[in-house]
């Protein structure tokens, strides 16, 4: 069976993007990580399926899987990609989008300079719902945010926990190109307390409005951008006191521009999609 898909990218995190209306794509997990492989497969760090929902008034519905082969429940990079392959492929006229993931509904607006924004929902901090496991540690106060002291290879780092739909722990660092995201990253990553394990982010802060930012992505390690990441260090930032909105995020695959009016509010992610080539594979 011939099997066609769209290479993509948001701000270099790459994606695999399937029409999942017109072909069936039923997947394993470990077929998904074969092809997200980048020597013995396509290569991509999340994969998507654009489905039709069974929701009135939602357009469509996306999975997202990692290249680690497991499903997850949000990708702000891969929603910006997912509207402009809806867009390419004709699958729709309308520029502002319901769309149904894992996480539940969010709207997605492609804009008339062909930047596209994501309405991210309201970023959630209650320990239970990251989900991060908070019993006998003592938070520290910054600002209107608590920190988390948790003890990464023999050093003791505080973390903004946040979930944007899905789990977040973020710390500030000195210097992000000197920072040890590839070996603090895992342990960060499969740390006991987040029963889900956790992307790890790792922030510079330039001024008020711009930081620089890695994300060790669950499931994913490293990757050249992390949209929900960019959200939730910006989130984290605002409520340390640190960063005022709207706030530019560097990453090493690009720039995201995230707006955030405080608690109780919407986050708002923007920034570009990229087409590279479309493809097909037998199976
Ligand atoms: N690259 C994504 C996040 C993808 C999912 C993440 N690795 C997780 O497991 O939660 C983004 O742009 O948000």
């Amino acid at each position: 069976m011939k099997i066609k898909f769209t290479k993509m990218h948001g701000a270099g995190n790459d994606f695999l993007v399937f029409d999942g209306i017109h072909q069936a794509i039923n997947f394993t997990p470990e077929q998904w990580k074969k092809l997200a492989d980048r020597r013995f497969g396509v290569g991509a760090d999340q994969m998507l399926v654009v489905e039709r929902s069974e929701i009135d008034g939602v357009d469509f519905r996306y999975r997202i899987y990692n290249s680690d082969g497991g499903e997850v429940e949000h990708c702000g990079n891969g929603a910006r990609a997912f509207v402009k392959f809806v867009h390419e492929k004709k699958l729709i006229k309308k520029t502002r989008i319901r769309v149904e993931i894992m996480k539940g509904i969010i709207e997605l607006n492609l804009e008339a300079n062909g930047l596209i924004t994501v309405a991210m929902d309201s970023p959630e901090f209650e320990p239970a719902n990251v989900p991060f496991d908070s019993s006998d540690l003592k938070p520290k106060t910054e600002g209107q945010a608590q920190l988390w002291p948790l003890e990464i290879n023999k050093k003791k780092t505080l973390f903004g926990v946040v979930s944007m739909g899905n789990p977040h722990a973020v710390q500030i660092v000195a210097d992000v190109d000197a920072a040890p995201v590839e070996i603090d990253g895992p342990v960060i990553e499969n740390h006991p307390r987040f029963p889900q394990r956790v992307n790890a982010g790792f922030m510079q802060i330039i001024d008020a409005h711009h930081i620089k930012l890695r994300v060790f992505e669950r499931g994913a390690g490293e990757t050249l951008a992390c949209g929900t990441g960019a959200c939730a260090a910006v989130v984290s930032g605002i409520l340390r006191e640190k960063l005022i909105s709207p706030v530019t995020v560097t990453a090493r695959g690009g720039e995201l521009l995230i707006r955030w009016d405080g608690v109780g509010h919407e986050v708002f992610l923007t920034g570009p999609a990229v087409t590279v080539f479309e493809g097909e594979f037998h199976i």
